[in-house]
């Protein structure tokens, strides 16, 4: 492993029956990093998450954390690396949003014993990273799907984990909520959290990952910088359907419906002229 490789797998199969549903799946990740896994409904983006994760074990291969198989690491010391952060759910009771992030604090106190005052602090301290310290004392029902989101990604730095593993966390927010969203994680991982997430948005990829992980039924068809592995093509045969990506200000790009541009004149194939005024 290199001095800065977090997690890697090797080799990973894996089936809930018969057939597998992740075949010879490798991928490192990095601290710090950004890595998006874009693929179909189906692909196995979940079941790899949930690998990486250590709550599937892989019928074949390894998944190692900073060189130690993830099997071999007791959950409250992996619950301290590594955090899980569901899309937006409603919980059923109306918790406050700080009695949800403290929830975080769990691997750190005895079992029986009640969350000290320096848990309530921590899980305080996280609220306010993600800007919403101001939610703390409202009921977690009552927030939107984003502040949810946020809420989450709190418990999971409450946690002490400093890597989030993320599953379509983007899916049920609203455009500013996804963008808001984005740039938070982008922000933390400046700071040097690390991210896996899976995301059903070519964009969000193009926008802040690292790196590009791409799973085809179930087998990794590309894996590299979003530069470097997404283009026409590759998106096109991804999600088996006709896209452009464009160039935005020389160096962003967006993906875009084939369909639309050719409808659209002044727009084609990756050419297009995107002004900054309507
Ligand atoms: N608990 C399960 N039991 C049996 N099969 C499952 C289970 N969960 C997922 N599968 C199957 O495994 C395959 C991969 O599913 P997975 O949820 O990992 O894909 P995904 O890429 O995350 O899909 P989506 O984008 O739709 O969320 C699918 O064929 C799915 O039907």
């Amino acid at each position: 492993m290199g001095p800065m490789e977090l997690i890697r797998a090797d080799g990973i199969t894996f089936s809930y029956s018969r057939s597998p549903v992740l075949h010879n799946v490798s991928l490192s990740v990095r601290k710090g990093e950004i890595v998006s896994l874009l693929g179909p409904n189906g692909s196995g983006k979940s079941t790899l998450l949930k690998v990486l994760l250590g709550l599937y074990r892989p019928g074949s291969g390894s998944v190692l954390l900073e060189g130690r198989p993830i099997s071999r690491i007791a959950p409250k010391e992996l619950a301290k690396r590594i955090a899980y952060v569901p899309q937006t759910h409603r919980m059923a009771f109306a918790y406050r949003v700080v009695d949800v992030v403290l929830m975080g604090r769990t691997p750190h106190k005895p079992f029986f014993s009640r969350y000290s005052r320096h848990d309530l602090d921590v899980a305080l301290q996280a609220l306010d990273r993600l800007s919403i310290g101001h939610l703390k004392d409202q009921s977690y029902t009552d927030i939107s799907g984003g502040e949810r989101q946020l809420t989450l990604i709190a418990r999971a730095l409450a946690q002490g984990a400093d890597i989030l593993v993320m599953d379509e966390p983007a899916t049920s927010l609203d455009f500013g909520n996804q963008v808001r969203l984005l740039d938070q994680i982008t922000g933390l991982s400046r700071l040097g959290f690390t991210f896996v997430k899976s995301t059903h948005f070519p964009d969000h990829a193009m926008w802040i990952a690292d790196r590009v992980v791409m799973l085809q039924k179930g087998s990794v068809i590309a894996d590299g910088k979003p530069c470097d592995v997404m283009n026409d093509e590759s998106v096109c045969r991804l999600y088996n359907t006709e896209v452009s990506i464009l160039k935005v200000n020389g160096t962003l790009r967006t993906c875009m419906p084939r369909s639309l541009i050719t409808r659209n004149p002044g727009a084609n194939n990756g050419r297009a002229r995107i002004s900054a005024k309507p």
